[in-house]
């Protein structure tokens, strides 16, 4: 719909007028922050002026302390007062940039007249602080923008649901103070907007979408009443970046109670971290915590093993298909990450309640103090309906008196005695004034040189003893890396356990795998979280209370086990989890849609919802029309229709001709200007060897594990790195290496990196996927 020059015209007025009033609220506020800095720094400089220490009498204390308090209280106000004003300013400067990008005339039921309600990335007041000039984008209302088409409309609020009609709906893109484009839309939010958005170049970090937010999107950022919030949707239909404007909208709407660090997004990797930082900064709203599964368990288990890294084991399981053992290990990554292995250490952890648990002796001087059998044959007295990590806090007591006693016993013994003749001239001089002070408080009279020698005697075995104690409330005498190995060790056990006959057939070849690394003070990425979980079955979990709300994307390639493991992680944490089950990458993933389930199932039903993304947005239709033939039910997923040339796949001879087309078509790339091109290959070594040959034709860089930031220009990069980001032309070094059906998605997620152009290379025989692909949807260059 076309507006009109008055219209224009008028809106171009209103801009101006906004931005004057932001100016001018800016100055004042630049001169208040001034202020009340310089305030701080002279009420800090004269802090100790206005107090009267005076510690003689109670009273003196007391009144010093006070008045401390007080002075405290006025500097904390000050500074609060100071980030608030800080924290205005920033927000009005990014409205100085962009006042708003869409507004609604909106009647409410009962008026006669419509309000046109401005929206922008924060709100805005006019200078008597009655009319808002802009509302935020979470507003209760802004929810219509994103949710209506003009027509009859409601929207909830915490008072309840408010109806009315949209008379319209206009679009605004702002800079630098004049509106460059404005259009009336329908339906949905303007394709022309999205559709220049989506045309721009890749940026090397996310951008917030908040000003073309899609409906189902919405859905996504605004649900606050689900437990866990399921998102499966396809490649490119902005599960993360809905995920990042959803925590701008939560820290908004529980601005009272909810702060930044109770939020914590679970992501792929460390450079997935640093590619979507910015969004939240962009939307003026501070960064929730940021971790990988990997950081937590190196954390926790990184100091009792070498730990291997996701990355290490897909590439093992990319690359090792010749060597010995590689079924076996296959078959154990299956295994250990299904619903059926959770269940095996369940009922493990059952058997363990009645016996079998295992202990280390605690040595004293090389000498065994308290015997792995003494430990079992008492924690196996306990009460054996109690679980077993309230035993364990009832055998720590125990075994606590028990360390006592023998210390009493300790004291007698000659080496005690020898000890303290070593001890140097200072710890003498301190138990002397321990003595002193003792002598104050008692007022007993002893014999001096006795009781030294006994005091002196005493701090010797309490130095000594104080590991041990520490060993013990730390649960050191508990085995867990023998509890875990047993269930390898012993098929008698494991056949007992394994009740529904679920069991590999290559059960003892993985034991044998199993126990070799464990006993090289290995663990094997499929066996670390659940090596975790029984630990933690045993010695009780530890939580994380303070976390409100966790994010977990790239969610397909979690494990039954790691989704069990952070529900009990986080008990008060609500769960939004993000995937795309056609890019489940690692050998143990679901090979179904059912991948989320596992984690569903520990939830009641009425706390769940699922949301659907079917339409993608980040390639081109030519792109995802020839991607989503790759897949299962790929024609459910739908393009954002924006044009683009058809994807291109080039035969090649050798591989010196592969790498001469390659050049050759990066420099066509390079000539239309994009900004990032991605050499996409199956593994680390593949990228290496790519890397190598290309290096002095043109100018590359290879990222690898260690990269921490994506940057502009021509990269080699390994499939598994690139997902979850984007580039504006992907080249795919060669299609024949992807055989396998279970490097079907692998291939899916590399295709569908490419914003505009996608070309594939194949040095051999066309892959399986590809001959599924419609000729229709690729152009063959021979
Ligand atoms: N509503 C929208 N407005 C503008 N751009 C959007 C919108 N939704 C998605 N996009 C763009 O589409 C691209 C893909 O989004 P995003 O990376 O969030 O998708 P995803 O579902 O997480 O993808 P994948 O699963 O493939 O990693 C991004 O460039 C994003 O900016």
């Amino acid at each position: 719909m076309s507006v009109t020059d008055q219209d224009w015209r008028r809106e171009q007025d209103r801009v101006t007028r906004v931005l004057a009033e932001i100016d001018k609220r800016i100055s004042v506020l630049e001169q208040e922050e001034g202020e009340t800095r310089a305030e701080i720094v002279e009420f800090r400089k004269n802090f100790w002026d206005d107090v009267t220490v005076n510690l003689d009498e109670p009273d003196d204390i007391i009144e010093t302390h006070a008045t401390l308090r007080q002075q405290a209280e006025v500097l904390s106000e000050r500074e609060r007062r100071h980030r608030q004003t800080t924290g205005q300013l920033k927000k009005l400067r990014r409205l100085q940039q962009s006042p708003y990008f869409g507004c609604i005339d909106f009647r409410e039921q009962g008026e006669r007249e419509a309000e046109r309600i401005y929206i922008g990335i924060g709100s805005f007041l006019d200078q008597s602080e009655t009319e808002y000039l802009i509302y935020d984008w979470r507003a209760p209302v802004s929810s219509l923008y994103y949710d209506y088409a003009p027509g009859p409309v409601e929207y909830e609020t915490p008072g309840g649901t408010i109806e009315g009609e949209m008379v319209q709906k206009r679009q605004f893109v702002i800079r630098d103070g004049m509106i460059k484009s404005l259009f009336d839309t329908g339906l949905t939010i303007g394709d022309e907007l999205l559709q220049e958005v989506l045309g721009q170049q890749a940026n090397l970090q996310m951008k917030s979408i908040v000003a073309t937010i899609q409906q189902e999107q919405n859905r996504i950022i605004r649900n606050t009443r689900s437990r866990l919030l399921v998102v499966q949707g396809a490649a490119g239909s902005g599960k993360t970046s809905a995920a990042m404007q959803r925590v701008a909208y939560l820290l908004y709407r529980f601005r009272e109670t909810l702060r930044a660090e109770q939020m914590v997004l679970f992501s792929p990797n460390r450079m997935f971290n640093s590619y979507v930082s910015s969004v939240l900064p962009e939307l003026g709203e501070e960064n929730m915590q940021q971790t990988t599964f990997q950081d937590y368990l190196e954390y926790r288990l990184g100091r009792t093993f070498e730990l291997e890294e996701p990355f290490a084991q897909l590439e093992y399981t990319l690359t090792a298909g010749e060597e010995s053992g590689y079924a076996a290990r296959l078959e154990s990554i299956r295994y250990k990450s299904s619903p059926a292995y959770v269940e095996l250490i369940e009922r493990y952890v059952q058997y363990l309640g009645q016996e079998g648990l295992q202990f280390r002796n605690l040595k004293f001087r090389g000498e065994i103090i308290l015997s792995k059998e003494l430990i079992y044959d008492q924690f196996y007295q306990l009460e054996r309906s109690l679980p077993i990590p309230n035993r364990l806090e009832l055998l720590v007591e125990a075994l606590l008196q028990q360390l006592k006693q023998r210390a009493l016993h300790e004291l007698e013994q000659p080496w005690v005695e020898e000890e303290v003749e070593l001890l140097d001239n200072e710890e003498y001089l301190e138990a002397f004034r321990s003595l002193q002070r003792k002598k104050r408080f008692t007022e007993n009279s002893f014999d001096d040189f006795d009781r030294e020698r006994q005091l002196l005697a005493e701090r010797v075995v309490q130095k000594l003893f104080k590991p041990l104690r520490a060993q013990i409330r730390r649960l050191r005498f508990l085995d867990i890396p023998a509890v875990y190995r047993r269930l390898f060790a012993d098929p008698q056990l494991v056949a007992q356990l394994d009740l529904n006959d679920r069991l590999p057939d290559c059960w003892a070849e993985i034991g044998e795998q199993t126990v070799a690394r464990l006993e090289r003070k290995e663990l094997a990425l499929e066996d670390a979280t659940p090596y975790l979980y029984l630990q933690e079955k045993i010695e009780g979990f530890r939580t994380n209370t303070a976390v409100r709300n966790v994010f977990i994307d790239e969610a397909q390639d979690y494990s039954a086990f790691q989704f069990a493991f952070l529900r009990k992680l986080f008990p008060h944490g609500k769960m939004t989890v993000l995937g795309d089950f056609n890019q489940a990458i690692y050998a143990h993933s679901a090979d179904h849609q059912f991948v989320f389930q596992p984690l569903i199932d520990l939830y009641q039903e009425e706390d769940v919802e699922t949301i659907l993304l079917t339409k993608s947005y980040r390639s081109t239709r030519q792109i995802v029309e020839f991607t989503r033939s790759f897949i299962a039910g790929g024609e459910s997923i739908e393009p954002f229709n924006r044009p683009g040339e058809k994807p291109t796949l080039t035969r090649v001879e050798d591989e010196r001709e592969l790498h001469d087309k390659i050049i050759e078509q990066i420099r066509t790339l390079q000539s239309a200007r994009y900004n990032t091109i991605a050499i996409i290959c199956r593994t680390a070594s593949e990228s290496k060897h790519a890397y190598e040959a290309l290096q002095s034709a043109v100018d590359l860089r290879l990222i690898d594990l260690r990269t921490t930031a994506y940057e502009a220009g021509v990269l080699v990069i390994p499939s598994y790195l690139a997902k979850g980001v984007e580039f504006d032309a992907v080249i795919l070094y060669d299609a024949s290496a992807y055989r396998e059906e279970s490097e079907r998605k692998l291939f899916y997620t590399a295709c569908t990196r490419a914003m505009h152009e996608l070309h594939l290379f194949a040095s051999g025989e066309l892959n399986p996927f590809l001959l599924e692909a419609g000729e229709d949807t690729y152009r063959v260059n021979r």
